[in-house]
């Protein structure tokens, strides 16, 4: 047989903002070889996965990777030696067991999860498939609504422009992702233009989106509304807003610290200031409202707000399969986020996935606010038909990537794709 695993090589790159990660290289009998590379967030959920880092001042601040590398190529690749790269599961089992620690501690997340997609990537090599149908099937042919965020502020622009860390804009009233994404670009830009017209900043967060100083959070939706408007469209019906507060990073001795607005408010109140921003701006999906500490608090949100809005679970549900079994059962949300580096391997982010679509939960593909060019997600976003992804704003290269990478899939699969629009979304979300 000559698709067995040969070697694995890795080595130490660079992310979207200078920080070290990992890039792994999978050499198949036949000579094939394919590579993927590793992002890393920094509003990270306590539950993630360990991202392992060597801890050495002297380099990097202690950022760096060697030790990861030198897992992946003395511990982990003579393991994986011969293993046939097709039987992702048997791999990835193979992985949590050299690691295991329950949070991949061990070895590292992120040494695990770089082999894991470089391994997919090269079975998809190896038959021959683009990377979503050998991940999807034949029936992987709906493009996801790409949510761009274009306002950047909390720890992804250091706490100088708005508390809330995204604020997306959604064009799932285009026809196709290629609209889509041109609807997106021109809303960026005209929303620039609007910035400089108002003398506020328009420089960039970690994902791209600008990161001015706004006096309060409702001023960033008036921004998007009008942008929205200024580039031709009409908000709430080809375009909306999704928000993700990242609000982990501001919950302070049991309060939601609102920095910019200069209070604080209990969770109860945090939940009306939500409905009031619902009931006044086409959003249709908040992700992280309220904080992973928080979980008691999310019943009351998600009956408040859980039927008309899609309400995300990321930092407290860490795409980890045992506690988004436990918050369907307690229905506190109706759909996660998945991240794979929050869980480390490729099939427990499909069983993640698949978790939240049989109890008709949403699923919500993200990148990292660290990024590299790393496609993986455009392709998995479509395998798993999650309808929806986000990927930060349509500026910057590590960002367009993914969007790219989706126009490619979409040409390729002709008359075949579909857009996912309005229905990427849970049951219920009022349009
Ligand atoms: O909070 C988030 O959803 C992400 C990605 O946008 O940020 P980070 O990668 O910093 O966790
Ligand atoms: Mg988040």
């Amino acid at each position: 047989m000559d698709s067995l695993i040969e070697d694995i090589i890795a080595r130490e790159i660079l992310d979207s903002r200078g920080n070290p990660t990992v890039e792994v290289e999978v050499y198949l009998s036949n000579g094939q070889h394919a590579r993927a590379a590793v992002p890393s967030g920094a509003s990270t959920g306590s539950k993630e996965a360990v991202e392992l880092r060597d801890g050495d001042k002297h380099r990097f601040g202690g950022k760096g990777v060697l030790q990861v590398v030198q897992h992946i190529e003395e511990i982990i690749a003579p393991d994986l030696q011969d293993l046939d790269v097709r039987d992702q599961k048997a791999i990835d089992d193979t992985l949590i067991g050299l690691d295991g620690t329950e949070n991949k501690a061990k070895l590292g997340a992120n040494a695990l999860l770089g082999v894991s997609m470089a391994c997919a990537r090269a079975a998809a090599d190896y038959c021959d498939l683009p990377l979503y149908a050998y991940l999807g099937g034949p029936g992987a042919t709906r493009l996801p609504v790409p949510c761009f965020n274009v306002l950047n502020g909390g720890v992804h622009a250091h706490w100088q422009g708005a508390d809330f860390q995204e604020c997306m804009l959604v064009p799932y009233g285009a026809a196709s992702f290629r609209e889509a994404l041109r609807w997106g670009a021109e809303i960026y830009h005209a929303l620039q233009s609007i910035l400089l017209e108002k003398h506020l900043s328009v420089g960039v967060g970690d994902e791209g989106g600008f990161a001015p100083a706004v006096k309060s959070n409702h001023e960033s939706y008036d921004l998007l509304v009008d942008a929205i408007r200024r580039a031709g469209f009409e908000p709430g019906r080809d375009c909306g807003i999704a928000i993700d507060p990242a609000s982990s990073e501001f919950f302070k001795e049991g309060k939601y610290q609102l920095h910019t607005e200069n209070r604080a408010l209990s969770s109860a109140e945090m939940v009306d200031y939500y409905a009031e921003i619902v009931a006044n701006y086409p959003v249709v999906l908040l992700e992280d409202g309220l904080a992973e500490d928080d979980w008691e608090s999310w019943k009351l949100l998600n009956e408040k707000l859980g039927g008309s809005i899609e309400l995300v679970g990321d930092d407290i549900f860490c795409t980890n399969p045992k506690i988004i079994a436990k918050a369907i059962e307690d229905n506190i949300a109706n759909s996660t986020l998945i991240k794979l580096n929050q869980i480390g391997t490729v099939s427990e982010t499909i069983a993640a996935t698949r978790m939240a679509q049989f109890h008709g939960w949403g699923a919500f593909v993200s990148h990292r606010s660290g990024e590299t060019t790393d496609d993986f997600i455009a392709d998995l976003t479509v395998a798993l038909d999650t309808g929806h992804l986000k990927s930060g704003a349509p500026a910057r290269g590590e960002r367009v990537a993914k969007y790219n990478q989706l126009l490619r899939i979409e040409e390729e699969l002709g008359t075949a794709a579909t857009y996912a629009g309005k229905q990427a979304f849970v049951r219920g979300v009022r349009f």
